[in-house]
């Protein structure tokens, strides 16, 4: 896979209530693989703000035998700069967290990222996404809160589609070194599938905007169950996270040539909710069989996209080219294993991948 495009996403087991987190123990308990601790991960994440580091101290001034001295004594002020100088960036991102009423993201429930390493997957995330700013990174935390207390993703990820406006339009698929479930990050890769090329009518997909959302963010928990950043081992940094997705759209047998108002605004708005609500998730995405008649579409969408996203974006006019991009793998011949008509010998999307539920009709 080329080095400079690289994207993917998962979530907790919908059918699963969010408990609260194992213990402490568990968590900090070192895998033989664990490459990074979590301590020396939250260290290197615990570079101190400028707040922090400043230091006031209001001068006393004292009378002993004539003389005046001038001592420092601590004032409330300089107490709370002094925890705050204590508190690592991740650990005032689970402080804002904690006065939060809603407990999870992504299906993890929040707890101490010091001994709970979803927890500090989850927090990097944010941080990263900000790269390292502690202001915007609790502000999009603040954010994606809200956002899942008022949407429930959980919830919607358990509910059914309309089969007439969904079926086929997205999967899930994971795949793992010889066929095998393991724990190690970089031996499993989750991909999401949106075949948008299979829209059978504009209206009906597109037309109620909160239904298609809804359908959307369903397909992407999915996508995070089989990440399980519940049951990671291994805390992330700002340069190392397997805990990705890749993504792929598909354009193939498009019926319509040109972008109507309905997908642009469905786009639009699922853009902006993913950028908000799913940060630092997109390994690299790829977008096969664009008609080139339709090659000024990349261009429109691209003006929603933030350029840190662009660059793991790939457009590829051939879905069967698809399967040569994942060469470097650590999944040995992961493109092979991709559907045929994607240049792998794999099992079809619909035999082999997960949709969410739809409904009879
Ligand atoms: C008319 C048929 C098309 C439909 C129905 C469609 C649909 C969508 C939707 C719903 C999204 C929202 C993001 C998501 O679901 O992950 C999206 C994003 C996008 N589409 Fe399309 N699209 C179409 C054509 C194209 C074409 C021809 C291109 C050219 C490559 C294109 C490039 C993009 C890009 C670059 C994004 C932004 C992706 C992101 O931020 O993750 N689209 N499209």
């Amino acid at each position: 896979m080329s080095d400079a495009n690289k994207t993917t996403d998962v979530v907790a087991p919908a059918d699963k209530p969010v408990v609260a987190p194992e213990p402490v123990t568990a968590a900090t308990e070192p895998t033989p693989n664990t490459e990074v601790p979590v301590t020396a991960a939250i260290a290197s994440a615990t570079e101190p703000t400028t707040a922090a580091t400043t230091t006031t101290a209001a001068p006393i001034a004292t009378e002993t035998t004539g003389q005046v001295k001038t001592e420092t004594a601590p004032t409330q002020e300089t107490t709370e700069l002094a925890e705050e100088k204590e508190a690592s960036p991740l650990a005032q991102l689970w402080e804002a967290a904690k006065n939060h009423d809603h407990p999870e993201i992504w299906g993890v429930p929040l707890a101490d990222p010091a001994n709970h390493i979803p927890s500090q997957i989850v927090f990097q995330k944010y941080l990263n996404a900000n790269d390292g700013d502690l202001v915007k990174a609790k502000d999009q935390l603040i954010k994606t809160l809200d956002w899942r207390k008022k949407s429930d993703p959980l919830e919607l990820v358990r509910r059914m589609y309309s089969k007439t406006k969904f079926e086929g339009l997205g999967f899930v698929t994971t795949y793992v070194v010889d066929g095998k479930e393991v724990d190690e990050p970089e031996e499993r890769e989750i991909f999401t599938w949106n075949i948008y090329g299979g829209v059978k009518s504009i209206d009906e997909t597109f037309g109620n905007l909160e239904e298609f959302i809804n359908w959307r963010v369903a397909l992407m928990e999915l996508a995070l169950q089989e990440l399980n950043i519940c049951g990671a081992v291994k805390p992330i940094t700002a340069d190392y996270d397997p805990y990705k997705l890749f993504q792929v759209h598909d354009y193939k047998s498009i019926s319509f040539l040109r972008s109507p108002p309905h997908v642009k605004s469905a786009s639009a708005e699922t853009i902006k909710v993913f950028a908000q609500n799913y940060p630092e998730l997109l390994k690299e995405k790829f977008f096969v069989n664009v008609p080139a008649i339709m090659g000024f579409v990349y261009g429109f969408m691209k003006l929603f996209v933030a350029p840190k996203t662009i660059k793991k974006f790939h457009p590829m006019s051939n879905g069967a080219n698809l399967a040569k991009e994942f060469d470097e793998s650590r999944i040995k011949g992961l493109g092979e294993k991709l559907p045929v008509e994607y240049g792998g010998k794999g099992g079809e999307l619909k035999a082999v991948g997960k949709e969410p539920m739809l409904t009879a009709e």
